[in-house]
């Protein structure tokens, strides 16, 4: 156990999996209303240029500070958002345009579990009745199988026994939560995508949910993209970590080398705000990261910087970051980084 109570799950070596999730050039721009003066038609940048492969087996986690686009990102990968451009494979299938009659035989593949449990479920449905509803939508079989399935679903997120026609009030926040994974689980899916699915528990609760989410892993050999803003949270759970600033991925790396010494002077100063972890693999003498408090506010996705999104908080920013805008690319010690000066080559 560690300090905050989460048992490290040792992920050894990344899946060398095949791609299961291809995201290539993601944008998601909202409009905004058009400027009465200028009539200039201005977009909100939620998703800016995001690029990234998931493979079969793994945890890609993405983190970054509130409002940088995890959300919107997570929603795109499995097209319950519409892209504004860009392109999403999902198990060798393009499904950026696919219609809705298309997509529907690729969705029970791909799913979505929600921060807030208490928000993600109708409170005036029954438990059962959630978990069975994507495979009466799916027509996944008669009542008596669909009963059977639902009863088999509370089994393994380890709800066995609950009641199934309680309402969600009367579950406690965490077999909430799980009662969201039943229902993700339901079409026996490929690839989860979980946005902040403990943010909203109890830390001695989050370690139970977090240790949930390891088992089924394992047992179903599920695929997972992990979205968290919370460093600590997503290191335990994560093969491989995107770190994201104002709509686009500033650095991706694999756990390990992320945090024992970040390239991006905005993973950098992430990290440094997070407590050391003692998880007992610590040496004694290990030296302690120096702080570093970033000055300036997250400048605004509508007026986004020239250039480096994150240059005008960083400490190392030169001229040349003003002028280019640094793309995604893989550095010798293999991670990838969009900085022009990486702090790891
Ligand atoms: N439907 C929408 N219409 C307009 N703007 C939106 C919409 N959804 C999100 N945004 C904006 O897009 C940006 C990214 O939001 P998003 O929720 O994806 O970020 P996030 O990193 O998940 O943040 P949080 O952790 O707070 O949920 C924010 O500026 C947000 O206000």
């Amino acid at each position: 156990m560690t300090a905050q109570g989460i048992v490290a799950v040792d992920k050894g070596a990344p899946p060398g999996g095949d791609v299961l999730l291809r995201a290539s050039d993601v944008t998601k721009h909202y409009p905004l209303r058009a400027d009465t003066l200028s009539r200039r038609r201005r977009v909100l940048r939620a998703v800016d240029g995001v690029s990234l492969e998931v493979r079969t087996g793994e945890t890609l986690g993405i983190v970054g500070e509130s409002g940088c686009g995890k959300s919107t990102l997570g929603r795109c990968l499995v097209r319950l958002t519409e892209l504004t451009g860009g392109r999403v494979e999902f198990d060798g299938q393009d499904i950026t345009t696919l219609s809705a009659r298309r997509l529907r035989p690729v969705r029970p593949g791909m799913q979505l579990v929600f921060q807030d449990p208490q928000a993600s479920l109708n409170p005036r449905r029954r438990a059962g009745d959630i978990v069975a509803e994507p495979l009466l939508v799916h027509r996944y079989g008669d009542a008596a199988a669909v009963r059977r399935r639902v009863a088999e679903l509370f089994d393994v997120v380890g709800l066995a026994g609950a009641h199934l026609d309680r309402y969600p009030h009367e579950f406690s926040g965490g077999q909430r939560q799980r009662i969201g994974i039943a229902r993700a689980l339901a079409t026996a899916p490929k690839l989860i995508v979980a946005d902040e699915p403990v943010s909203a528990l109890d830390v001695s609760i989050q370690a139970q949910v977090l240790n949930l989410f390891a088992d089924l892993q394992e047992e179903f050999a599920l695929t997972y993209v992990f979205i968290a803003h919370d460093l600590g949270v997503v290191r335990h759970v994560s093969d491989r970590i995107a770190v994201m600033y104002l709509g686009e991925i500033v650095e991706l790396a694999e756990t390990e080398a992320l945090y024992e010494a970040p390239a991006h002077p905005y993973t950098q100063a992430l990290l440094s705000a997070v407590p050391d972890i003692d998880d007992g693999t610590q040496a004694a003498d290990a030296p302690r990261r120096e702080r570093i408090v970033l000055t300036g506010e997250v400048p605004n996705p509508v007026d986004k910087p020239t250039g480096c999104p994150f240059r005008t908080r960083c400490p190392y920013a030169r001229e040349r970051c003003a002028l280019e805008r640094p793309r995604l690319t893989l550095t010798a010690s293999g991670r990838h980084t969009a900085c022009h000066y990486p702090l790891t080559v």
